[in-house]
């Protein structure tokens, strides 16, 4: 199993490429489902959830063929078999994007129930309940949803739907559905994450009637069918705020290219209060940092977006706990999020949890260990932490950081870190 070898110390300098986002790319790489015209999609990250989601549409007699320079043409013109199966849903829950584009477009779906995860329980009630009222019949059996459309009817029918919390994939499940529906939907409460605007983009160049993506209320008039487009995947906000958290607590000076300032405000503002110099420039985002002994330490609660995303928190503790002072995060979206906790004590940091909330207090110095990943951002923010330690770090189980970082010990090495990959 891969692990990472990190010796800290070196402060992070030069220029890193923002890749595309990932949860962009997995719902756009179903939105083309929608359709039996060709689909492209440029800036398409290379990670291993991504090699999932090819092989989930693959196996649904899909053609799908990604090139070096990160475009993946799609032709779901001879999808035979509407189906998702578990030993591809359990490795990635975005598995669960398949199911509203090919309840729409084929009137049927059987896509396996993503269970669990690490961070929290995850459930998909609302896709579920959502698609109901959009005239769906849904049975959960076996650990599968079957889903298809009542007798006699060959579109799902446009509703008014309002989700009993903000749920980005559930929103995106819905948006995709009512695309090809009758009439008109309204999502109320719909998520306002930039790449739910990015797959609505999407959608719209295929010919989707969509009004009001980016806010919490999206109307979306059904239209008879899509055609293909090219679209460019939206830059990743989390591996850019991953990245700056990386620069800042190392002590360095970097530019991100491609990275979306505007898509990150409460991160920046919040390296910002620590201390840190960041600004937008032309096709970037800019950061100088004094160091993390220069930092202040900074309590933020994880909130939907425009809030300070959940997928920032574990990355952003890997800052707060070299920085000056004490801090409180609050994890309001998952239940399970602090995972990372126990592993940066191992490396001496001092945070106490209690439930949804963790009181850090920032420490002159780590010291490198063998640690181990436990999720996706887990990994990151342990990768952070051994950048500050000193001495050696090694990263174990990071098949967790390959599912959505794009090289990421290459662009570190790129920046000056002294990472590698071992077995
Ligand atoms: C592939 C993708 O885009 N993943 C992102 C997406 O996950 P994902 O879309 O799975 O997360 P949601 O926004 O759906 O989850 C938000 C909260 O709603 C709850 N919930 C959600 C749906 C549902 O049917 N029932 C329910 O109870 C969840 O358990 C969670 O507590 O948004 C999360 C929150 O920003 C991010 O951390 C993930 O990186
Ligand atoms: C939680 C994440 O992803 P997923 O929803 O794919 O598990 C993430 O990207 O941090």
């Amino acid at each position: 199993m891969d692990k990472l070898l990190v010796r800290g110390g070196r402060p992070l300098h030069g220029e890193v490429q923002v890749s595309g986002a990932k949860n962009a790319a997995l719902p756009e790489l179903c939105a083309a489902l929608l359709t039996a015209e060709p689909v492209t999609l440029l800036n398409v990250p290379r990670l291993q959830d991504v090699a999932t989601m090819l092989k989930l549409i693959r196996n649904m007699g899909v053609a799908a063929e990604r090139s070096e320079d990160g475009t993946v043409r799609i032709d779901a013109s001879q999808l035979s078999t509407p189906e998702a199966p578990y030993e591809l849903v359990k490795t990635m829950r975005a598995s669960v994007l398949a199911l509203g584009p090919l309840l729409a477009r084929f009137g049927e779906a059987t896509v396996s129930l993503p269970g669990g995860c690490a961070i929290g329980s995850r459930p998909v009630d609302q896709h579920i309940k959502g698609l109901q009222a959009m005239g769906a019949e849904i049975v959960v059996e076996h650990g599968y949803m079957i889903a298809k459309l009542p007798a006699g009817r060959t579109r799902l029918r446009g509703a008014r739907i309002t989700t009993d919390m903000v749920t980005v994939t559930g929103t995106e499940n819905l948006l995709m559905a009512a695309t090809l529906a009758e009439g008109e939907t309204v999502l109320e409460n719909a998520a306002q994450e930039p790449e739910v605007t990015d797959l609505a983009e999407m959608l719209i160049a295929m010919g989707a009637q969509i009004e009001g993506h980016g806010t919490s209320r999206i109307r979306i008039q059904g239209v008879d069918r899509l055609h293909g487009c090219t679209h460019r995947v939206v830059a990743d906000r989390i591996e850019a705020g991953t990245f700056l958290c990386a620069v800042a607590a190392t002590g360095g000076e970097a530019l991100l290219r491609h990275g979306r300032a505007d898509h990150l405000d409460a991160v920046i503002d919040k390296l910002r209060e620590a201390g840190a110099r960041v600004e937008p420039v032309e096709g970037g985002i800019r950061i100088q940092s004094p160091g993390a002994a220069a930092l202040k330490a900074q309590g933020f609660r994880t909130t939907e977006y425009p809030g300070f995303p959940t997928d920032m928190q574990a990355q952003f503790m890997a800052l707060n706990i070299v920085a000056q002072g004490t801090a409180t995060v609050t994890e309001t979206i998952f239940e399970n999020r602090f995972m990372h906790v126990n592993e940066l004590l191992r490396l001496g940091a001092r945070i106490q949890t209690d439930g949804k909330v963790a009181v850090i207090e920032g420490v002159e110095r780590l010291s490198g260990a063998t640690v181990m990943a436990t999720d996706l951002r887990a990994s990151a923010s342990l990768v952070i932490a051994g950048l500050v330690a000193s001495g050696e770090t090694v990263v174990d189980r990071i098949y967790h950081l390959d599912r959505g970082y794009d090289c990421m010990e290459a662009k570190l090495r790129g920046l000056g870190a002294d990472i590698e990959r071992i077995q």
